[in-house]
C-alpha cells in the first residue's frame, strides 16, 4: 500500500500535467519516419503539424499516411467499412502541414524530428527552432545512431531534450526507445515515456549510448550479413531466407535494409566509421556505396539490393 505525501502528491500531479501537456505535436520530417510518427500521434488524438522541405513532398507524405490509415481501418473495420472511413477521415483532420518549422513550433508541445542522419543539419535546425519555441516545448530527435547530447548541443534546452527512437514501420512496431541524455531532465523523461504509452507504444527506457539498445545488436549483425556476400559466401537471396526460416526474422538482412532505405543506413555506418576508423566492422561497404551513388535507395525508391513493385 503507498502512503500519501506531500512529495507524491506533487510528483503525481506533474505527471498528470505533463500528460494534459503534450496535445500539440510537430513532426519535423515528412518521409519514412516522420509520417508514421505524425500518423500514430493523431490516430491517438493529438493535433499535428507535419513539416518537411517542400509541398510536393508534403502531399506525397498525406497520400501515404492516407494508404497506411486505410490499411489499419480495413482490419480495425473490417465488419464496418464506413466506420473504417469516418476512422481515416478523423484522423486526417488531426493532420495539418508546413514548411516554415519556426513558425509552427511557437504553438507546440512536443517537437519529434525525423530528418536527415546527418548531426549538423540535425543541429542547425534545433538551434533554429530553440529561439521561437515556448519554454515548456519539449525536443526530441529520432535519430538511430548519433548520440542526442550532440544534437541537443545546439540548444539551450538541455533539460528539455530527449531522444524517442521508433521503428520502421511506425504504425505496426510496437517499440519505443526513449532516450536520457545526461542532461535530460526526470520530469522531459517521464513525459516522453507517457507520450509514448499514450500512443499505444512500449517504451523502454536507454542510456545515450551507440546505437541505444536494438541499434547496438542490428547494426552489426546487418554489417556482418553484408560481408559475407561481399566476400561471396552467400547470395543475399540465401541469406535473407536462412535469417527468417532459421532465426525467425520477418524479414531478412537485405531485404531490411531496402526497407530501411539505403542513404539512411549508409548515414548511419559512415557516422560510426567516422567515429571509430580503426574498427574493421565500420569500414565502408563498397556494394553499399555503389547502390547509393546509383540513387538505388530501396523500397523507397523501387531498387535497392532487389527491385520493388
Ligand atoms: C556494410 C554496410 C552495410 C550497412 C549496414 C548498416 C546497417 C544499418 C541498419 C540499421 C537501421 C536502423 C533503422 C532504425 O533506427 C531502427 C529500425 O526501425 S530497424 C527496422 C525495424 N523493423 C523491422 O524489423 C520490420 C520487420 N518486418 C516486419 O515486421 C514485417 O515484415 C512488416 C513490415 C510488419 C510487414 O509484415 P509482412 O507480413 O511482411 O507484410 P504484410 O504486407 O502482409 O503486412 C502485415 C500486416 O501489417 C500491415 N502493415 C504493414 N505495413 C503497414 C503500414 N505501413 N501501415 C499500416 N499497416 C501496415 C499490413 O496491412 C498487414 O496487415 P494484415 O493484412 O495482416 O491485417
Ligand atoms: N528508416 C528507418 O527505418 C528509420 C528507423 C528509425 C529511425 N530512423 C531515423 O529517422 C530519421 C529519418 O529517417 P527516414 O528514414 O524517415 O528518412 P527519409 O529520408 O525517409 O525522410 C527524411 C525527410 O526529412 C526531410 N528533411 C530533410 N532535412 C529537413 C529539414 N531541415 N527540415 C525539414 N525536413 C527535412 C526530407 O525532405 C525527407 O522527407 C533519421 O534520423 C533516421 O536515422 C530511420
Amino acid at each position: 500500500m503507498a502512503f500519501i505525501t506531500r512529495q507524491n502528491i506533487r510528483s503525481l500531479s506533474s505527471s498528470a500535467a505533463l500528460r494534459a501537456a503534450i496535445k500539440h505535436v510537430t513532426v519535423i520530417g515528412g518521409g519514412l519516419m516522420g509520417a508514421g510518427i505524425a500518423q500514430v500521434a493523431a490516430s491517438t488524438g493529438h493535433s499535428v503539424v507535419l513539416v518537411d522541405t517542400s509541398e510536393d513532398i508534403l502531399k506525397k507524405s498525406t497520400k501515404g499516411i492516407e494508404a497506411s490509415l486505410k490499411r489499419v481501418a480495413k482490419k480495425k473495420f473490417a465488419e464496418k467499412p464506413e466506420d473504417g472511413e469516418a476512422f481515416v477521415q478523423k484522423v486526417l483532420k488531426n493532420i495539418s502541414t508546413s514548411t516554415d518549422a519556426v513558425s509552427v513550433v511557437q504553438g507546440t508541445d512536443l517537437v519529434v524530428e525525423a530528418i536527415v542522419e546527418n548531426l549538423k543539419v540535425k543541429q542547425d535546425l534545433f538551434g533554429a527552432l530553440d529561439k521561437a519555441a515556448p519554454e515548456h516545448t519539449i525536443f526530441a530527435s529520432n535519430t538511430s545512431s548519433l548520440p542526442i547530447a550532440d544534437i541537443a548541443s545546439s540548444t539551450a534546452r538541455l533539460d528539455r531534450f530527449g531522444g524517442l527512437h521508433f521503428f520502421n514501420p511506425v504504425p505496426m512496431m510496437k517499440l519505443v526507445e526513449v532516450i536520457k541524455a545526461p542532461a535530460t531532465s526526470q520530469q522531459t523523461f517521464d513525459a516522453l515515456l507517457e507520450f509514448s504509452k499514450a500512443l499505444g507504444k512500449h517504451p523502454v527506457s536507454c542510456k545515450d549510448t551507440p546505437g541505444f539498445i536494438v541499434n547496438r545488436l542490428l547494426v552489426p549483425y546487418m554489417l556482418e550479413a553484408v560481408r559475407l556476400h561481399e566476400r561471396g559466401h552467400g547470395s543475399k537471396e540465401d541469406i535473407d531466407v536462412a535469417m527468417k526460416l532459421g532465426a525467425g526474422y520477418p524479414m531478412g538482412p537485405f531485404e531490411l535494409l531496402d526497407y530501411v532505405g539505403l542513404d539512411t543506413s549508409k548515414f548511419i555506418i559512415d557516422g560510426w566509421h567516422e567515429k571509430d576508423p580503426d574498427n574493421p566492422l565500420f569500414a565502408p561497404s563498397p556494394l553499399l556505396n555503389k547502390l547509393v551513388a546509383e540513387g538505388k535507395l530501396g523500397k523507397k525508391t523501387g531498387e535497392g539490393f532487389y527491385k520493388h513493385k
